[in-house]
């Protein structure tokens, strides 16, 4: 599996390999061994898995706090997005700072998105499926959000001004310099 730092070094962008033949292909989207090898050893304890219709979704900014502190590794099964992780932990060198990538079924790469980070992405693709291993349980009393176009954050949002699809919850999150230190950098 292909491990690729990003500009924040400790978000990552993995690749597995994708093994086509007359019927199809097959695919290890995930190996405890494989990583491990190279270092990567998170315990995942959920999967998620979400179907987004519209191209132009957004879905994030969000994290949770601890003791719920969810990493995440993101991938897609169907479409594409663009994701994006916002390094908010308290005291980092690139706190406020992003790193993003486009993830998709063509590409078949996979972002790793820490603890301490927000995590989003916002669908280009129609009927874009994203499939997710979090290393904590869901917590919604954990949940925190900041809203998408934060104008201090200026994240390059593949959308068009006014075309955003967002949830209720996430059209009134409020901006991270109103929201107290939720992680600190260690
Ligand atoms: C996240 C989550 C949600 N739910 C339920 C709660 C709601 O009834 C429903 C939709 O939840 P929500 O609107 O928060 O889903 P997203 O907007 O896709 O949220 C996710 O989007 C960004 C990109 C993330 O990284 C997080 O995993 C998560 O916050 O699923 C659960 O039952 N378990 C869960 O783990």
């Amino acid at each position: 599996m292909k491990i690729e730092p990003l500009n924040i070094p400790e978000v990552l962008l993995i690749t597995p390999p994708k093994f086509g033949d007359s019927r199809g292909f097959f695919s290890e989207t995930w190996s405890a061994a494989k990583l491990g090898a190279q270092g990567f050893n998170e315990h995942f304890v959920q999967d998620n898995h979400s179907l987004s219709a519209q191209p132009g979704t957004i879905r994030g900014l969000h994290c949770q706090l601890a003791p719920s502190i969810q990493g995440k590794l993101v991938r897609v099964i169907k479409g594409a997005i663009w994701d994006v992780a916002v390094d908010i932990r308290h005291g980092s060198p690139t706190y406020g700072k992003y790193a993003a990538a486009i993830l998709s079924e063509a590409n078949w790469a996979q972002l790793w998105i820490p603890g301490g980070f927000l995590h989003g992405f916002c669908t280009i693709e129609p009927n874009t499926e994203v499939i997710y291993k979090v290393t904590g349980d869901y917590d919604r009393a954990a949940e925190r959000a900041v809203i998408w176009n934060d104008p201090t954050l200026a994240l390059p949002w593949p959308v068009e001004p006014g075309k955003a699809l967002l949830s209720d919850k996430d059209m009134v999150a409020p901006r991270l310099a109103d929201c107290e230190p939720w992680f600190n950098y260690k």
